[in-house]
């Protein structure tokens, strides 16, 4: 709805009454607009038709929703297990730049493991990141990789908490599928037979690291992106996460604003990748989003996410699916499979910036294609 206003305040978010903050970080503002996400319940989402139409009115409209994960059995042990992963980060990234370094797989043609601090350019001017993050594969900690990578020690000994976040983070997605599969009228178990667990993908965890940034220098963390697979199941407990809403969710006359997501404590956040808009057409939502300094006093802390990035098997060709819902289309021509399409924007955004002078910098940007 064009006349819609997009962004809200804390008081107004889907009025909120109960504290949803984390009580041992500062507070995230009461004074800045926060973009309306829709709320959902996993638990009620499992016995709600309303709470599932609800869940294909996010994916059409923003692509982005939280998920209230408490009060369910699978959604208490993805919080607990996700605090654990927030436990673990500052521990994983106490090895130091250096070392992790030995992980970067980016001149292995793999996006997989170690992306170092300030090695991708984030806006026009060719400015570059201000986060070093770590993708752990599904398949190397599932034992499905033919040829697993070198991962540091302290993951290893934190395999039972990798795989089974991974099993857990796999069934949420399955059942979030399955809903989207009956609104979009597939034939049953369409989307999910192209998100078999043990099938090869480039599904992964990420632990993000941001460090906090000085008052007078305060730039884009993470550059704006839509991601690239099919959902993402992000935790964050900081602020600095923004989206830019679409055009029909921005009031008449005006333009879209970046707008900060408030974390809730309890809840995850959901988004659409790529995929999705492939496989439906355009009739569910991928959208563009950045991670900036977090807002107020929250901006002197060091931010971590954990997010679980499923994507479709490797072999699955990115075309539109055949259904009443979904219009008809001609974009075949392009289709290329999953691995394919994954490796092309993952590396896009993983350019050697290193010794680049700031016009290489900017033309990496321009080859990104976000300069749009
Ligand atoms: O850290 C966040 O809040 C978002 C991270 C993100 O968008 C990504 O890793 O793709
Ligand atoms: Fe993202």
């Amino acid at each position: 709805m064009a006349t819609e206003t997009i962004t809200s305040t804390h008081a107004s978010l889907n009025h909120e009454s109960e504290d949803l903050s984390f009580p041992t970080l500062p507070p995230f503002p009461t004074n800045i607009p926060t973009a309306p996400l829709l709320r959902l319940s996993l638990s009620s989402l499992r016995s709600s038709p309303e709470e599932s139409n609800r869940l294909f009115t996010a994916s059409k409209e923003l692509g982005f929703f939280y998920l209230d994960l408490r009060k369910d059995p699978l959604g208490e042990e993805l919080i607990s297990q996700s605090s654990k992963f927030f436990e673990l980060a500052p521990r994983f990234y106490d090895l130091g730049r250096e070392e992790l370094s030995k992980y970067d797989y980016k001149n292995l043609g793999s996006y997989m493991g170690y992306k170092g601090f300030g090695s991708a350019v984030v806006d026009e001017k060719g400015n570059l990141d201000r986060n070093e993050f770590y993708n752990i594969p599904k398949d190397d900690f599932l034992g499905l990789s033919e040829r697993p990578f070198a991962h540091p020690d302290i993951l290893h000994q934190n395999t039972d908490l990798i795989k089974s976040y991974i099993h857990n983070s796999h069934a949420l997605v399955t059942l979030l599928l399955s809903h989207l599969n009956s609104h979009l009228e597939l034939p049953e178990g369409t989307l999910q037979s192209l998100h078999r667990l043990n099938a090869i993908s480039g599904d992964q965890i990420r632990m993000i690291k941001s460090p906090p940034q000085p008052a007078s220098d305060q730039r884009t963390a993470l550059g704006k992106h839509t991601d690239f697979g099919s959902l993402t199941i992000l935790f964050n407990r900081l602020g600095g996460l923004q989206i830019l809403p679409p055009p029909s969710l921005t009031p008449a006359g005006k333009e879209p604003q970046w707008t900060y997501v408030k974390p809730l404590r309890g809840h995850c956040i959901i988004n659409l990748g790529d995929a999705m808009t492939k496989f439906t057409g355009g009739v569910l939502r991928s959208n563009i989003h950045r991670v900036v300094s977090p807002p107020g006093e929250q901006a002197k802390e060091t931010r971590y996410s954990v997010v679980y990035f499923a994507r479709p098997e490797d072999e699955v060709i990115l075309r539109r699916l055949e259904s009443s819902v979904i219009p008809k289309g001609d974009n075949e021509g392009e289709a290329m499979n999953s691995k394919e399409w994954i490796k092309l924007q993952a590396m896009r955004l993983r350019k050697d910036t290193t010794e680049k002078s700031e016009e290489e910098r900017k033309r990496l940007w321009e080859e990104s294609g976000r300069g749009n």
